[in-house]
């Protein structure tokens, strides 16, 4: 089944107040929208809707997330609808519909519904009504209402693609949410369990209440790494993905890279996945060679299935020469393409041995590395 994800964004968050609307406004350390796609990253591709006038913030908002945008529309309806459209060429099986403003979404909220689309057109998480209903006018009371089979409405709301694109294509307008839109074109939506913590930051109060949330639910995780390679006769290294003109190459089954595998063995660590020698063996001949950024990506896409983000990654080379300095900056933005990572989420920075010991001698090249990641 192939799954996509839409997430609305295109909203101005009045209600929220605020200089800038709500999904760019930081919380727990970083803006609403990266909360929220780090949620669904692992679910599948990722589409954002937002204001036209958002791109440049969103752009920035988003730097180093698979992220594609798309301009939204006057109301929900209307962002979903051009969400949607803009899919049609690559149309996924199932879409999971998502408001920006909901960050605090966890992985059994989104795996249930999910798992629900198996068996229905649709669904969607929501939370029964526990309180007693009233009705009040004036600062009185009026009236009470049965709570019998009401329910608060959540998101993510699944759908078959297919199904939910022809409802919103052929539906007049004026929806509160997609399920009022698949119900209108007679579609049965399954109610999956919903989540107290899956608030939607509506008013001001709201950040405070998503940032606790957020806070208090993290899966910090710490790995370290370390590698040595040693010299052989050549005329270049890869270190941190850069190609390095020195005076020896370094022997290794694959291109060697010491820096690119202590950070991926960080990686390893921080999940308990071992090393990349469980995950690429160097008794196999198809890795002969093999560019490190292989081993790296595969690292990050682990940590992506499991529902981790990497949040930092900080490698230190011991060596006497080649000297780093000069491609640091090179080295921290190669490191950052492939992970997926902002540049002031990659550190590469060198240190000699004093002279001392195997590096000191300048027989190889020494990394160790570590890295942080975070329970989406
Ligand atoms: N034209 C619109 C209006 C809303 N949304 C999105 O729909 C979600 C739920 O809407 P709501 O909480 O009402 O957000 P806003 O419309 O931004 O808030 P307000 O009504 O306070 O302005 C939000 O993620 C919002 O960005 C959207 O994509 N396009
Ligand atoms: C879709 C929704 O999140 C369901 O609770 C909600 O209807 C969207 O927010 P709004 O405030 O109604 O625009």
């Amino acid at each position: 089944m192939t799954i996509a994800v839409l997430i609305v964004a295109a909203g101005r968050g009045t209600r929220a107040g605020g200089a800038l609307p709500k999904q760019w406004r930081t919380v727990a350390g970083q803006p609403v929208a990266r909360w929220t796609v780090q949620a669904f990253q692992a679910v599948g591709a990722v589409t954002m809707v937002i204001h036209p006038d958002d791109r440049d913030i969103a752009t920035a908002t988003l730097a180093g997330l698979d992220v594609r945008l798309v301009d939204g529309g006057a109301d929900r309806a209307g962002s979903v609808r051009n969400g949607l459209e803009a899919m049609a060429e690559d149309a996924p099986e199932l879409v999971l519909i998502h408001d920006c403003a909901r960050p605090c979404a966890d992985h059994p909220l989104i795996q249930g519904v999910i798992d629900a689309l198996a068996s229905h057109d649709g669904a969607a998480a929501a939370l029964a009504v526990t309180d007693a209903l009233w009705t009040g006018d004036g600062g009185a009371v009026t009236g009470t209402r049965d709570r019998t089979g009401l329910y608060r409405a959540q998101t993510p709301q699944g759908f078959r693609y297919d199904k939910i694109l022809a409802a919103h294509r052929a539906h007049p307008g004026g929806a509160a949410d997609d399920v009022q839109v698949a119900r209108d074109a007679g579609l049965t939506i399954a109610i999956t369990p919903g989540s107290e913590r899956n608030l939607k930051i509506t008013g001001p109060e709201d950040f405070a209440r998503a940032a606790k949330l957020l806070e208090s639910r993290m899966d910090i995780r710490l790995g370290n790494g370390f590698d040595v390679h040693a010299f052989e006769a050549g005329d270049h290294v890869w270190l941190c993905g850069v190609k390095v003109p020195h005076t020896h190459a370094l022997k290794g089954h694959s291109d060697a890279d010491v820096g690119m595998h202590a950070v991926t063995d960080a990686i390893y660590g921080a999940l308990a996945e071992g090393d990349i020698g469980r995950h690429f063996p160097p008794s196999d001949p198809q890795w002969k060679g093999c560019e490190s950024h292989v081993f790296l990506r595969h690292a990050v896409e682990l940590a992506t299935s499991k529902g981790y983000v990497i949040n930092n990654v900080d490698c230190t080379l011991i060596c006497e020469r080649p000297k780093v300095g000069p491609h640091a900056a090179a080295m921290m933005a190669r490191m950052g393409e492939i992970m997926g990572l902002r540049p002031d989420q990659v550190s590469v920075k060198a240190t000699t041995s004093e002279r001392l010991g195997f590096t000191g001698r300048e027989e190889g090249i020494a990394a160790i590395a570590t890295a942080t990641l975070v329970k989406a």
